[in-house]
């Protein structure tokens, strides 16, 4: 008897590998101005696996931003369901949704007037649970982990390079331990050098951690090195889901100028380079 209710504890908090990490239902985003309204997502269905690094691609003001905010959290879709594990995020309390989803904001959104460890440490501090010194040493494990160096704890957001900056929210990212990570545009504004070396620390990031990865970018390079599946953008929902090959065989004028116009050189580059990958 006392073993099954054992059974029963631990399959509920266990998570359900076949249920999906993100389940995106027939969502609506609709922007009210004024004069008019503008739709930008009108029945939009995604489902992301756990484990997968699913990107994100669109053209400008497709509203793939706005996609990463509502599963975080910060905005509500009009209509429509977002399931993040299995539970509708709308019944989720922040605490909730902060232990489930960490997000990494194009340019790293960091506070100026904080230093790196309290950029860090803030998603904890916030919860106001535990002691200043356990949150300390937690943000100084994950700065360790996105190869940080403990002197670089007490800089400001001002004093840090790109690539540092980057690596610096990404550990705000993920302090509360989120299964589930979002990345908008996580190579933007980085030199050559510095983006694979950020692509290198996701990639492994994703493994060592067992990360699911949701991920806007417009860059071909992060795109195909990291991506197991890519979602496409366009007439305001998904309207493919695919291993990057398939979806550059994909017949759509997005998809074209996206992968086979003057860029569509270097995507069948990166398919021979990457062809285990993808
Ligand atoms: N709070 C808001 N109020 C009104 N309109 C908004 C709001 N947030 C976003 N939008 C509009 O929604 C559209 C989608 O925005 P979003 O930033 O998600 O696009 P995107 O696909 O990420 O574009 P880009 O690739 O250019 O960054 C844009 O037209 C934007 O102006």
């Amino acid at each position: 008897m006392e073993d099954l209710k054992d059974r029963r504890v631990a399959s509920a908090l266990e998570p359900d590998e076949d249920v999906p990490m993100v389940d995106i239902r027939n969502l609506w985003t609709i922007f009210r101005h004024p004069d008019r309204r503008v739709v930008i997502h009108k029945d939009l269905n995604l489902q992301v696996k756990r484990g997968e690094v699913m990107s994100i691609v669109g053209g400008s003001g497709t509203g793939k931003t706005v996609l990463l905010r509502q599963m975080l959290g910060l905005e509500r879709p009009a209509r429509g369901e977002i399931l993040i594990g299995g539970r509708p995020l709308q019944k989720l309390d922040r605490r909730g949704a902060s232990s489930r989803v960490g997000m990494l904001f194009q340019h790293g959104a960091l506070f100026s007037a904080f230093t790196v460890l309290e950029n860090v440490a803030f998603p904890l501090r916030e919860l106001k649970t535990l002691p200043p010194r356990l949150i300390e040493e937690a943000a100084l494990v994950k700065l360790q982990m996105v190869g940080l160096k403990p002197a670089d704890a007490d800089k400001m957001p001002s004093e840090l390079s790109g690539g540092m900056i980057k690596r610096a929210a990404l550990a705000r990212a993920l302090i509360m331990d989120p299964p589930l990570l979002l990345l908008d545009e996580p190579t933007a504004g980085l030199d050559p050098d510095s983006s694979d070396a950020f692509v290198n620390l996701l990639r492994s990031l994703h493994r060592e951690l067992a990360l699911t990865v949701i991920m806007v970018t417009h860059d071909l390079d992060t795109l195909f090195e990291l991506s197991t599946r890519i979602a496409v953008l366009a007439e305001q929902k998904v309207i493919v889901t695919a291993r990057p090959r398939d979806v550059i065989a994909f017949r759509h004028p997005f998809v074209e100028e996206f992968f086979l116009g003057e860029r569509g050189q270097r995507a069948m580059e990166l398919l021979r380079e990457y062809p285990f990958a993808i």
